[in-house]
C-alpha cells in the first residue's frame, strides 16, 4: 500500500491569458490531496472523503451504480474520471493492462475554486499508483501523465499549469509547452478568501474566448496580462511585496474586465485591501471561488473573516515540496 500527497496552487499570476500561450506563475501551497494506492485482485474500487467540503463519502467500483445518493451525480461521474484516467497511466507505465486497485482520496483543496484540486488529486493518485506497481516516476514525468489526464477528462480545455505546479511544488512558469520551476522565491504570505463557491472553468474559459474573438481590446487586455506576468517574474524573489502587489491588483482588474470575476469575489478582493494586504486578486478560472492576497501582517486575513460572502479565510504559506510519498 502505497500512500502519496500533492499540493493545490494559487495563481500568482496569469490565469486565463496562459491558454492562449501568454506565461503564468502559480505557486503550490500547503494544502494537499492525498491518495492511497493498494493492489488487489481486479478492478477498480475507490473511496473518495471530501468530495464536497461537506464531507460525505461515496464509493464505487466498476461497473457499479452510485450508492451515495447524497452527492450530486454529476461531481462523482466528473472524481471517477479522473482516478480511471490516472489508474490508466499508471497501468500503461508499469505495462499492467490489468492490475486491479483500491483507491482513497483525502483532501484539504475546495472543488472548482481555483486552488487546483483536480490536478492535485491526479498528481497523487498517478504517483501513488506507479509505486503500488513498482515504478518510481520523476515528478516532470508525473505532471505530463496529468496533462494527459487534464486534457482527456476536460476535453482539451487545460493547460499544463496546474498538472505541473502541483508535481513540482514551488512558484513555476509555464507558457505553452514550456515549464519550468523558478528558484529562489523565497517566502511569499499568501491569504486566502473562499466564498464556498465554485466557477465552471469550461464556461469561463469559453467566455474569455467569445470576446478575445470579438474585440481587438479583448485580445491585447489577454496580452497586458502576459506583460504583468513578465514585470511580475523581474519582482519575484526581491520580497518587494508592496510591487508584487501592485501588479497582482492589475492583473485583477484585467481579469475583471475579461469578465471573469463576481461580486463575491470583489468583494473579498477588496476587503483584503482595505485590511492590509499588499495586493489581492481572484485566482484561477474565477466566477466562483478563491481569491489570493498578499499579506504579512493578520489584516486582510481578519477583514476576510468579517466580510459577508467570505466563508473561509487562511494563510497558506508556498508550498517548496511537489508530489510525494507520505
Ligand atoms: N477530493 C477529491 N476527490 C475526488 N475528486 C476530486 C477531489 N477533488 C477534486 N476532484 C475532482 O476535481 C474536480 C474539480 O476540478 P476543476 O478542474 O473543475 O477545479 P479545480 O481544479 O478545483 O480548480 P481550478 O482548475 O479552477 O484551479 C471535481 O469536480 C472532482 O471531479
Ligand atoms: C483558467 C485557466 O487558465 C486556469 C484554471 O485553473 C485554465 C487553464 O489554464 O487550463
Amino acid at each position: 500500500m502505497v500512500t502519496s500527497s500533492a499540493p493545490g496552487k494559487v495563481y500568482l499570476f496569469g490565469e486565463h491569458a496562459v491558454v492562449y500561450g501568454e506565461p503564468a506563475v502559480p505557486c503550490a501551497i500547503e494544502k494537499r490531496a492525498r491518495v492511497t494506492a493498494r493492489e488487489i485482485d481486479e478492478g477498480l474500487r475507490v473511496h473518495v472523503d471530501d468530495l464536497t467540503l461537506d464531507g460525505y463519502t461515496v464509493e464505487y467500483s466498476d461497473g457499479d451504480g452510485h450508492p451515495d445518493l447524497e452527492v450530486d451525480e454529476s461531481l462523482v461521474r466528473a472524481g471517477v474520471g479522473y482516478i480511471n484516467e490516472a489508474v490508466s497511466q499508471a497501468r500503461e507505465v508499469a505495462d499492467r493492462p490489468d492490475a486491479g486497485f483500491e483507491i482513497v482520496v483525502e483532501s484539504d483543496i475546495p472543488l472548482g475554486a481555483g486552488l487546483g484540486s483536480s490536478a492535485a488529486v491526479v498528481v497523487a493518485a498517478i504517483d501513488a499508483a506507479t509505486r503500488e506497481l513498482g515504478v518510481e516516476l520523476t515528478p516532470e514525468e508525473i505532471a505530463d501523465r496529468a496533462y494527459r489526464v487534464e486534457y482527456e477528462v476536460q476535453d482539451g480545455q487545460a493547460s499544463r499549469a496546474d498538472t505541473f505546479c502541483s508535481a513540482m511544488g514551488g512558484a513555476v512558469r509555464v507558457e505553452g509547452d514550456d515549464c519550468r520551476r523558478i528558484e529562489g522565491v523565497g517566502t511569499l504570505p499568501f491569504v486566502i478568501g473562499y466564498d464556498g463557491g465554485a466557477g465552471d472553468t469550461g464556461e469561463l474559459v469559453a467566455g474569455v474566448r467569445q470576446l478575445r474573438e470579438e474585440y481587438e481590446f479583448a485580445a491585447d487586455t489577454v496580452g497586458a496580462i502576459g506583460d504583468i506576468v513578465r514585470e511580475g517574474e523581474s519582482v519575484l524573489g526581491t520580497d518587494d511585496y508592496e510591487a508584487l502587489g501592485k501588479l497582482l491588483n492589475f492583473n485583477h482588474g484585467l481579469l475583471a474586465a475579461l469578465g471573469v470575476s463576481s461580486r463575491s469575489l470583489d468583494a473579498m478582493v477588496w476587503a483584503a485591501r482595505e485590511g492590509g494586504a499588499a495586493g489581492a486578486k481572484l485566482t484561477g478560472a474565477g466566477g466562483g471561488g478563491c481569491i489570493v492576497a498578499l499579506d504579512e501582517t493578520d489584516g486582510a486575513l481578519t477583514a476576510l473573516r468579517y466580510t459577508p460572502g467570505c466563508e473561509d479565510a487562511f494563510r497558506a504559506e508556498l508550498d517548496t515540496d511537489g508530489v510525494r510519498r507520505e
